[in-house]
């Protein structure tokens, strides 16, 4: 039986738990990461772009973005913005064009589907302490060569909020990801100091955050260079980041976002991902629930 078939070791919680991430070589099988880069190409060849948004996480304007708002059940691709040129013409090939797909192929896609609910990725969940775990956000991100977009310095539960906080991020690199082509990076220990601020969505659906982007000093982030197959747990208060992507290779990644589901945590309407129906946990542990009260 593999590693991640047998959850994380007392060492690796306590890694995960000092630097709020933790990287997981070979958690799966290449076989598997072709099926679901093969999977995500064939998405994108069947994605007819009448409607559509460029995913940026740079901007501040408030406007009602419903292609964005009902993906939160769904599968839409969103577009680069270097894909086009200053006179909004599209300069890529559709394939090389697009950011990322989200945000529900966890429910709805079958291999994404098959990999969210694995027995390795349960097995992770259980180690990790979730008693019911909810993957409710899963976004596949192509890193495209030469135009792939930063990532601005974010925490996962200013997007994903739950009372108390929650989220974890599974993130498996469907290629390697290194400095050139845009990889992660992360402030160890930024986990510890909170949440510090939330992206809201008001009751006529504009969003907006509820407070200024901090700063952060670039000198504090690591890199998390990894080959394709690695996971990297990402706690939600992480402070992470990518950066552009300018080389001519893509950096390829799968991240599905798990939330704890047992009695007493609460997910706000302010949200903006609401989905349209309940997810389906993982698995459903109430029996720890009570041990834990
Ligand atoms: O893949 C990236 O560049 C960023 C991903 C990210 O922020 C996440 O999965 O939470
Ligand atoms: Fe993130």
């Amino acid at each position: 039986m593999g590693l991640a078939m047998r959850g994380l070791s007392p060492e690796q919680l306590a890694q995960y738990e000092r630097d709020g991430f933790l990287v997981l070589p070979n958690f799966t099988a290449q076989e598997e990461v072709d099926a679901m880069r093969k999977r995500a190409g064939e998405i994108v060849d069947a994605f007819e772009p009448s409607t559509f948004t460029v995913f940026s996480t740079k901007g501040q304007e408030q406007h009602i973005d419903r292609y964005f708002l009902d993906s939160a059940g769904g599968v839409g691709c969103f577009f680069e913005e270097g894909a086009f040129d200053a006179e909004g013409r599209q300069i890529k090939p559709k394939a090389l064009a697009i950011n990322k797909i989200g945000h529900a192929m966890h429910d709805l896609d079958p291999v994404f589907h098959a990999w969210c609910y694995s027995e390795a990725v349960a097995a992770l969940s259980r180690s990790l302490g979730f008693r019911r775990p909810l993957p409710t956000q899963s976004m596949y991100i192509f890193k495209q060569p030469g135009i792939g977009g930063e990532v601005v310095p974010h925490q996962d539960s200013t997007f994903l909020y739950t009372s108390p906080p929650s989220v974890i991020g599974y993130w498996l690199a469907l290629e390697d990801a290194t400095k050139l082509n845009g990889c992660l990076w992360a402030i160890p220990g930024s986990h510890k100091a909170g949440v510090q601020r939330r992206f809201l969505r008001r009751p006529d659906d504009t969003t907006h955050f509820d407070g200024a982007a901090p700063t952060y000093s670039d000198a504090d982030f690591v890199p998390l260079e990894v080959a394709s197959g690695s996971l990297v747990l990402l706690h939600g208060a992480l402070v992470h980041r990518s950066e552009e992507n300018r080389s001519p290779r893509s950096r390829h990644a799968f991240t599905l976002h798990v939330l704890e589901g047992a009695p007493g945590i609460e997910y706000p309407a302010t949200n903006w991902l609401q989905r349209p129906a309940p997810a389906v946990p993982l698995y459903d542990e109430p029996e720890r629930a009570q041990e834990c009260a």
